[in-house]
């Protein structure tokens, strides 16, 4: 098992600088941190407020690495879905505000496709068509509007696998959006390259960025541009988004002096993904309410769990075979003076000697075709298989 004590996540040859223990992208501000101060493992329930147990924990640790010398402590790390588990934070001996551009590799490294030993869907695909079928029942029968559904695609690899050249391979295919790399306290790494910035706090304004409703792009550029306008037009994803914004505006609403929410969904893609997306800006009425506080006031928003919140949650335990763990949780960062960023941990998986698992989900509405959803999270996959180098035809059953 690996100890994130370490002051590297990956064995490195002699003579190596050190690698990064977390590390995160931003067009904003990246974040690379080294060693380990302080694991903070307490649950997020409640932790909106700042006199909570995680907060209060989170506070005394930057206070206490403060002491050792360190100048704007940060704590980083990632949050699971159910914030009823424990959190996976820690306040670094060191960290290094960098620029992601320095990081993005000039050319791939020598990456040879990695051979798949094993490969399976949780659930399988009839598995994951009757769990929509049965949200939409839940939905006619008027208990709730969306949950969102995931998988997971368990690969087995002949060889261990290097988190550091898959990341390389994110930063390169996917230059935009939020990259990840987070040692987990079970030895896997958990990776990824998010499109979805939950929060953004810097000073007194704050940016959220929800995603919601999302079509496979397409190589052709005119059937790409037909299938963006054709998103942008669709009722049903423009209803799974809409409850995304109006939830995390009423959320913000009270904590802001100034809140702008755009009345209709802009279009932003990814590599492989266009999705509906809303900017909302504001400025806070207090600037001492920190950014991990605000992530925690949002998380999980209807974007990875479902409207409304309790009822989608509970519908998930239901259905879902498997526990999400940090899927769909948040990862980030949040500095002493209350400043930082966290993006959702989508579009990621856990990299774990030769065992890789990703993730991906699809929110489910009424109208909600099973083939078609089944199908978005086969798309969504492909941001991570194509990282590994592992092509689609060798995993054509799971997706
Ligand atoms: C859950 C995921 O994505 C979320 C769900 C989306 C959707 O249902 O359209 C779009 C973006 C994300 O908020 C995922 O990528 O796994």
């Amino acid at each position: 098992m690996t100890d994130i004590a370490a002051e590297t996540i990956s064995p490195h040859e002699a003579g190596c600088a050190p690698t990064a223990s977390f590390l995160f992208t931003s067009p904003h501000r990246s974040i690379r941190a080294f060693g380990v101060n302080e694991k903070i493992r307490l649950s997020a329930s409640g932790a909106a407020h700042a006199d909570s147990f995680l907060q209060t924990a989170v506070r005394d640790a930057i206070e206490r690495a403060s002491l050792l010398g360190q100048e704007n402590p940060i704590v980083v790390g990632a949050i699971p879905f159910d914030v009823r588990q424990p959190s996976n934070l820690f306040v670094p001996k060191r960290y290094d505000v960098i620029s992601r551009d320095s990081l993005v590799p000039e050319e791939r490294d020598c990456f040879c496709a990695p051979k798949v030993v094993a490969i399976r869907s949780i659930p399988e695909k009839e598995g994951f068509k009757d769990a929509v079928m049965r949200a939409i029942e839940c939905f006619r029968a008027g208990k709730m509007s969306k949950a969102v559904l995931s998988r997971i695609l368990e690969i087995e690899l002949a060889e261990r696998v290097d988190a550091t050249a898959i990341l390389n391979a994110l930063l390169k295919q996917n230059p935009n959006g939020y990259h990840f790399q987070a040692p987990l306290h079970d030895g896997a790494i958990l990776l990824g390259a998010s499109p979805e910035l939950l929060i953004r706090k810097d000073g007194d304004s704050i940016r959220s960025n929800p995603l919601a409703g999302s079509a496979k792009r397409v190589a052709d550029p005119q059937q790409d541009d037909f299938t963006s306008r054709k998103l942008l037009e669709s009722s049903k994803d423009n209803f799974e988004h809409k409850l995304v914004v109006e939830e995390i505006h009423e959320a913000l609403r009270p904590v802001c002096k100034r809140l702008t929410t755009p009345n209709a969904p802009a279009l932003m893609n990814t590599a492989t993904m266009w999705h509906l997306s809303t900017m909302i800006t504001g400025e806070l009425a207090n600037d001492d309410t920190s950014a991990l506080q605000l992530a925690c006031r949002l998380h999980p928003t209807p974007a990875v769990c479902g409207y409304p919140t309790p009822e989608s949650r509970s519908l998930i335990d239901n259905l879902e075979p498997f526990d999400r763990g940090l899927f769909s949780g948040i990862v980030g960062w949040c500095d002493a003076k209350g400043d930082g960023e966290w993006a959702i941990a989508i579009r990621c998986g856990t990299v774990n000697d030769r065992t890789i698992r990703l993730f991906a989900g699809a929110g489910i509405v009424e109208a909600s075709d099973p083939d078609a959803e089944w199908a978005e999270t086969g798309a969504k996959l492909g941001t991570m298989l194509r990282a590994f180098g592992i092509d689609a035809g060798a995993c054509a059953s799971c997706l």
